[in-house]
This record gives C-alpha cells, sequence and structure tokens, in this order.
C-alpha cells in the first residue's frame, strides 16, 4: 500500500544548513527509505531567489521519495499541514561573536513563527529548533505557541552529541557506530556538559565503559569537555561559516530517532522541556539523554551524577535560565 507523503518544513531553507539538509530529507535521512515527503521550505524576501534556486536543485536531483515542494517567505503557507518543522532560520553567529549577541535577533523571529505554527501545521506537528540559541528560540516558541504540546517542542544537541562520540572514536581508534551512551547535559553552548561516565564501546570482548578504556580521566575531565564544548567555535573560525553538513545530517538523526525510535539499550541527547527530572528546574528546554519509541521521547532516569558532573549540569543550567530572563527582556 503506498504510504501518504509527510509534509517536513525547513525555515531558513535558502541558508548554508538549508542547502545541506533538504537533500538529505529527500533522501530518506530523515524519515526513512520508504516514507515519501513534501518539502516545505521558508526563506525571507532577500533571499527569495536563492530559494528558488535551491527549488530548481530539487527538481533537477529527480528524487523518487519527494513528491512536491513548497518554496515561499509567507510563513502561513510554509506551515500549512506541516508534520515536522525544522527551525533553521535565524541569523547565524559570525566569528567573535558570542551566541547572547544573536539572541535579540533570533527570539522574535521565534515568537512570530510559534503563532504560525500553533495555527496551521497538523495538530501533532514535531518541532525542531536548531538555530541559535536554539535551547532559548525553542522556550520562545513554547511559550507563544501555547496549544503545540510541550512534548513536541525540541532543540538540537545532537550535533554536540555526536562531536562527542566522534571525539571518543577518534582517541580510541574505534569505529564512531561502536560508541554509544555519551550525554549532552544543558544548553547547546560551550556551557554545555558531554558526560562519559555511562558510555560503552562495543568491542570483541564485550561492550567496556569508555572510562575504562581511555584510562585518562585528566583527559576526559579536561581537553575532551572543552573540544566539544567549543567544536562550534572552532568550525567557526576554520571555515568562517557555522557548521552546515554536521548540523543538517544531526537534524536528521534527531527527527529519525524521534519518529523510529532510539535502538535498544541506547540514549541519544536532546533539547526537551525540563519536567524536574536530574535536579534540573522545570520551565527550561535542556539537553537530556532521552530514548524514543513510537514517537515520543522519554528521559533516560536514574543514572548516577557525580559531583564533577552535578556541579557541571547546574552551571549549564543557570546559562538557560539567565538566556530566558535576557530573552524575555528582548521581547518586552
Ligand atoms: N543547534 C545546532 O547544533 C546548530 C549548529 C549549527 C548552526 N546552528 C544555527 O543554525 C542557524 C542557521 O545557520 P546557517 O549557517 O544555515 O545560517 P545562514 O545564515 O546560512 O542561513 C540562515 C537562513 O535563515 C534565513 N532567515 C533569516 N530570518 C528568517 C526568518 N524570519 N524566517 C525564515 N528564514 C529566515 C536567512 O535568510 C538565511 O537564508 C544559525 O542560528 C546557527 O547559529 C545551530
Ligand atoms: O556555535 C555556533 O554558533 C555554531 C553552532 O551552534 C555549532 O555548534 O556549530
Amino acid at each position: 500500500m503506498a504510504t501518504d507523503p509527510l509534509r517536513v518544513l525547513v525555515t531558513g531553507a535558502a541558508g548554508q544548513i538549508g542547502y545541506a539538509l533538504v537533500p538529505m530529507i529527500a533522501r530518506g535521512a530523515m524519515l526513512g527509505p520508504d516514507q515519501p515527503v513534501i518539502l516545505h521550505m521558508l526563506d525571507i524576501e532577500p533571499a527569495a531567489e536563492a530559494l528558488k534556486g535551491v527549488k530548481m536543485e530539487l527538481v533537477d536531483a529527480a528524487f523518487p521519495l519527494l513528491k512536491g515542494v513548497v518554496a515561499t517567505t509567507d510563513v502561513v503557507e510554509a506551515c500549512k499541514g506541516v508534520n515536522v518543522a525544522v527551525m533553521v532560520g535565524g541569523f547565524p553567529r559570525k566569528e567573535g561573536m558570542e551566541r547572547k549577541d544573536v539572541m535579540s535577533k533570533n527570539v522574535s523571529i521565534y515568537k512570530a513563527q510559534a503563532s504560525a505554527l500553533e495555527k496551521h501545521a497538523a495538530a501533532d506537528c514535531k518541532v525542531l529548533v536548531v538555530a541559535n540559541p536554539a535551547n532559548t528560540n525553542a522556550l520562545i516558541l513554547k511559550e507563544f505557541a501555547p496549544s503545540i504540546p510541550e512534548k513536541n517542542i525540541t532543540c538540537l544537541t545532537r550535533l554536540d552529541h555526536n562531536r562527542a562520540l566522534g571525539q571518543i572514536s577518534e582517541r580510541l581508534n574505534v569505529h564512531v557506530g561502536d560508541v554509544k551512551n555519551v550525554i549532552i547535559w544543558g544548553n547547546h553552548s560551550s556551557t554545555q556538559y558531554p558526560d562519559v561516565n555511562h558510555a560503552i564501546v562495543n568491542t570483541s570482548g564485550g561492550q567496556k565503559p569508555v572510562r575504562e578504556l581511555v584510562a585518562d580521566d585528566k583527559w576526559l575531565n579536561g581537553e575532551f569537555i572543552t573540544t566539544v564544548q567549543q567544536r562550534g567555535a572552532a568550525i567557526i573560525k576554520a571555515r568562517k561559516l557555522s557548521s552546515a553538513l554536521s548540523a543538517a545530517s544531526s537534524a536528521c538523526d534527531h527527527i529519525r530517532d524521534w519518529v523510529l525510535g532510539t535502538p535498544k539499550g541506547t540514549w541519544v541527547s536532546m533539547g526537551v522541556y525540563s519536567d524536574g527530572s536530574y535536579g534540573i528546574q522545570p520551565g527550561l528546554i535542556y539537553s537530556f539523554p532521552v530514548t524514543c519509541e513510537k514517537g515520543e521521547w522519554k528521559i533516560e532516569q536514574g543514572l548516577k551524577i557525580d559531583d564533577f558532573s552535578r556541579e557541571k549540569m547546574d552551571k549549564t543550567a543557570q546559562e538557560l535560565i539567565e538566556e530566558k530572563s535576557l530573552a524575555y527582556s528582548c521581547l518586552s
């Protein structure tokens, strides 16, 4: 039986993440190889010609799963009936800028787009916010779209999760697919806490803890953490542009696992609305370890938290509390 297409919105689709992301979605990397899609691409008027060009390329690529393309600068048309919304549109951080500098530019965009999504998207639309400050933009979107269930609004920390897997795999010279269960706690910013205390590696002798295999706590508690925290800035320094292909690929990972489920015994990191788990103040969008099943995420419970982790988890929560109040001051 033919599967009905799902409608996927990408905002900021003429930008660099958008350009990397839309072909991935059209190839099935986000919703699976058997799921047809209709792409809704939104950008702003100055990018309308570029957006038209992206649509032309999508047509030229003749993707078998792509059943239609809506390319528009009209937010209402863009949001109509969408099942998945990937919010990439916004003002990116440039070299030397702190993420807080882009706050005021982006929170007002997210307030406006929240209303359009609430009114016009499918009732069960799953929302992923990528644009920075990702956690706080997602929180603003949640606050200004009160009828969208809070469990449907998330932000991207999967890129940080994947970066942590990548660093461990390079250090141990093992394939990245054999490393799992790192955790990114908190904000998608330089205060995030990449935690390997529960991470494991598949070896020929069975599963082994990352800490045991690395056998260098100084590196794990120092350079590893700062490398992951600063990776976004390092990419900006090298490319003079923020990460795009890895952000696009991680956005696909985030939605795919959310919709199709995480493998048994594996969790991933997602920025989700805090319910107070692990002592994190409710009312923040905070990155937690989650497992997904039947289209729902669930925070992995019961992980032991040592003093070192506690301090770092609280520090990044504190930054989110400050961002939240700064965001509200930008809106007033
Ligand atoms: N969460 C993450 O892991 C992560 C990783 C990388 C980048 N980012 C963030 O993603 C965002 C996009 O990055 P990029 O490199 O693609 O930037 P970009 O500047 O290349 O693209 C952004 C696009 O958004 C468009 N845009 C601006 N305002 C808009 C609006 N109101 N509605 C719709 N579109 C709008 C712009 O015209 C542009 O085409 C940035 O905020 C960046 O900091 C997040
Ligand atoms: O840090 C940034 O602004 C870029 C992006 O969020 C990233 O992590 O690559």
